[in-house]
């Protein structure tokens, strides 16, 4: 053993599995997350299409199958009541809750429950048994049918099998297969470590640090014990109003989530949580992927822990019904500890027949309980005021349930196009930012012809036309050049879009569309097609850049222009736009557009180099312009910034001055991202590349194509 210290050959593996250059140099750009779920991860192979493999599904056998799975109890992990329904709920519940809209990150599309950290979050417990529970139902539709669809699926079934009239289901949500690296969830280092850090103020919920909408690490959304787990329903209305706000609910949303998703099932907490085992990530291999695991005493049945709250909110915890209501509002509530010591709301003199039985003997009867979350639909006001328009009308309770489980379970899958199978409803809502399709009719080269006619600079048409399509966002399919929301509030007001310079160009763009008949959506990117063309032919080389017509655009009807605030760039590496004071590093923010616009860490290189000698700098600015040919597609911007003959100064906290080494001349000015490309010595092999002598058509061609790439990234009907 001595001997095996010294020399890590013994050991009987070579391949290093320790400290990553991140952990050696935490300031390191971390170019991975650029390059996340890789084909060469996925076991289904490169040619594996899942929206189409899903399409074969026979989606009738397996809605059946599921509703029957709701009521065959397993040994290894009894149903409460005889019935799943609970637990499926909690699990979509779960999967779908962790999106949040300001980077659109998180949600139910992509089955990253599944893995770390999602499986093994405090909030998860248990939920690794669902799954499980659901195995047999994955093995028999393999791959027709992904993890992230049952997941949702068998929640939406679970309410169907309980009596509630659901809104719809689509399919379409593609596996990843590794924990993704991009996501943030907090700087903590401990798990359901108080509130504070991630707050300014604790009192003050708005104050919760940007894009976190939990409130501990490892939460889904609030303590269900009170804020830092101490009782108190009028502050923990405030969290909550504050966390379902930021996953896109209102109030009414708010209420009809809370109440329908505690309608039916129970809490857990009938032992002593210090029998638990790790989750499942620390867990033991005899476990098999499963945590928390009671091997002292029985820890199934009625003697489950897992939030540590226990009993169930209503008497029939497996109808869907009004039940919620009609306790909370009906009865008194005071303070108790449950069995495994955590705060619960119990009702004051319940009358025996409104107790809900044990859940494995019906002769006995339990309390019910509201966790302080269900006291706040009680105690804040306009919470209260909701809680009793839905106990007088249970069926526009339903109503508004259904619809907002709907939006819950996704919001996350993009536009409607993407929807697939049977029970897709018709109706177009808002939140979906409807788009009407586009005519592809019209005759592009006369539209192209025109654009180059119009005396537009390619500056101002490339500028616009990324401006148009650099909303785009992966995370949860949101923004994009489609639906020309750039003419629309609150796009065209935004600083990032140089709303003068935007309005100019509308004004030329726009009677071209409508003359042709084209979308000002597709004439906006196709100005920033011929902006191109003529670049790469000042610099020697004939590109025609791909196009596919057939965008449309929306109007301020199909917009609900509040929600658009999170899509407006702060910060934008390609247009060396960085907001004033804003705090977050352009590296940072350089990675994060490139990464939810879905380039590679090669891509954004040949992205840049390309937007900075075509003079697209916010505001005109020269500042990272290293040619005297601006307007040409040179690969200048490589050649200069790997040149020894010149020193860099900083000047300012983003700018440096370039200099002629031997002269001291100034030369040109740079900024913090241009010097990026020349100092990170990944990106810097690629800006070397780009620079060879031999490349400078390839430099050309990989812009266009990484141009392309950004301007159909939310074109899903080409897909
Ligand atoms: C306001 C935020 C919420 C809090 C603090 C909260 C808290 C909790 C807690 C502590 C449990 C007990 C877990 C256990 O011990 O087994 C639970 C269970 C459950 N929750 Fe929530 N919840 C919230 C919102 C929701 C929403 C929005 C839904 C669904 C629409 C939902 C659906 C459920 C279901 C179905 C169960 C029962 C699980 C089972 O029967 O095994 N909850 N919740």
């Amino acid at each position: 053993m001595a001997a095996a210290g010294k020399c890590p050959v013994v050991h009987g593996a070579v391949t290093q599995v320790g400290m990553s250059t991140m952990e050696w140099w935490p300031k390191a750009l971390n170019l991975d997350i650029l390059h996340q779920h890789d084909t060469k991860t996925n076991p289904l192979g490169a040619d594996f299409d899942y929206r189409k493999a899903v399409q074969k599904l026979d989606v009738a056998a397996l809605k059946k199958d599921l509703l029957a799975f709701m009521t065959q109890s397993q040994d290894w992990w009894p149903a409460d009541w005889g019935h799943y329904g609970g637990l499926m709920i909690r699990m979509a519940w779960h999967s779908a809750g962790t999106y949040r809209t300001a980077d659109g990150r998180g949600g139910a599309g992509h089955g990253n429950q599944r893995f770390a950290p999602l499986n093994s979050w405090p909030d998860n417990a248990n939920l690794d048994k669902a799954r499980r529970l659901l195995w047999p139902i994955k093995k028999k539709y393999g791959n027709q049918l992904s993890w992230a669809d049952l997941i949702v699926l068998a929640g939406t079934m679970a309410y169907e099998s309980m009596g509630l009239k659901t809104y719809g289901f689509s399919f379409g949500r593609e596996d990843i297969w590794h924990p993704e690296k991009d996501v943030y969830w907090g700087s903590e280092k401990e798990w359901l470590a108080p509130s504070d850090a991630r707050y300014a103020k604790v009192d003050d919920p708005a104050s919760l640090e940007n894009p976190l909408a939990a409130v501990q690490m490892g939460l889904i959304y609030v303590n269900p014990e009170g804020v830092n787990g101490k009782p108190d329903p009028l502050k923990t209305a405030a969290q909550v109003r504050e966390t379902f706000a930021r996953m896109a609910m209102n109030d009414e949303e708010t209420v009809a989530l809370t109440a329908g998703g505690h309608t039916v099932g129970k809490a857990h907490g009938n032992g002593n949580p210090a029998n638990l085992g790790p989750a499942p990530e620390g867990a033991d291999i005899e476990d098999q992927g499963l945590g928390w695991v009671n091997h002292v005493t029985r820890g199934i049945g009625r003697d489950t822990v897992t939030s540590g709250i226990e009993g169930a909110w209503t008497t029939h915890p497996t109808r869907w019904d009004n039940g919620y209501f009609d306790l909370l509002l009906g009865y008194d509530w005071w303070l108790q500890k449950s069995p495994a010591g955590a705060w619960q709301w119990e009702p004051v003199n319940i009358r025996e027949e409104d107790m809900p039985v044990d859940v494995e003997d019906p002769t006995i009867r339990c309390k019910p309980i509201m966790t302080d979350a269900d006291m706040a639909m009680k105690f804040d006001p306009a919470y209260r005021k909701i809680s009793e328009r839905f106990h007088q009308d249970p069926a526009y309770f339903s109503e508004v349930f259904a619809r907002a489980w709907f939006k819950l379970t996704h919001r996350d899958l993009g536009p409607k196009s993407r929807y697939i199978g049977p029970d897709v409803p018709k109706e177009n809502l808002v939140w979906q930012d409807p788009v009407p399709e586009g005519r592809k009719d019209y005759d592009v080269a006369a539209v192209k012809a025109k654009i180059a006619a119009s005396g537009l600079s390619i500056s101002d048409m490339v500028a616009t036309a990324w401006d148009s399509a650099r909303t785009f966002r992966g995370s949860d399919k949101r923004g994009g050049a489609n639906g020309a929301r750039i003419r629309l509030a609150p796009q065209k007001d935004w600083a990032g879009n140089e709303p003068e310079r935007l309005a100019r160009v509308l004004a030329v763009l726009e009677p071209i569309a409508a003359q042709a008949g084209a979308s000002v959506a597709d004439v906006i990117v196709l100005a920033g097609n011929v902006g191109i063309e003529q670049a790469a032919k000042a610099a020697g080389v004939a590109v025609d850049v791909p196009f596919a017509p057939g965008r449309g655009d929306a109007t301020a009807e199909m917009t609900d222009a509040a929600s658009f605030a999170v899509l407006e760039p702060l910060a934008d590496g390609f247009r060396n736009w960085l907001k004033k004071d804003y705090a977050v590093t352009p590296e940072e923010l350089l990675l994060d557009r490139a990464q939810l616009l879905g380039l590679t860490a090669p891509e954004m290189t040949a992205l840049i180099g390309g937007m900075r000698v075509l003079g697209t700098n916010h505001g005109g600015s020269r500042h990272g312009v290293f040619t005297e040919r601006v307007g040409a597609l040179t690969n200048d911007f490589f050649v200069h910034l790997t040149d020894m003959a010149y020193t860099w100064k900083p000047v300012g906290s983003n700018l440096y001055e370039v200099r002629e080494r031997k002269s001291g001349a100034p030369k040109w000015m740079a900024t913090r991202v241009d010097l990026v490309f020349g100092s990170n010595a990944i990106l810097r092999a690629y800006a070397e590349v780009y620079a060879q002598d031999d490349s400078r058509e390839k430099f050309v061609h990989d812009f266009v194509a990484a141009w392309t790439k950004v301007m159909n990234a939310d074109r899903f009907d080409l897909a």
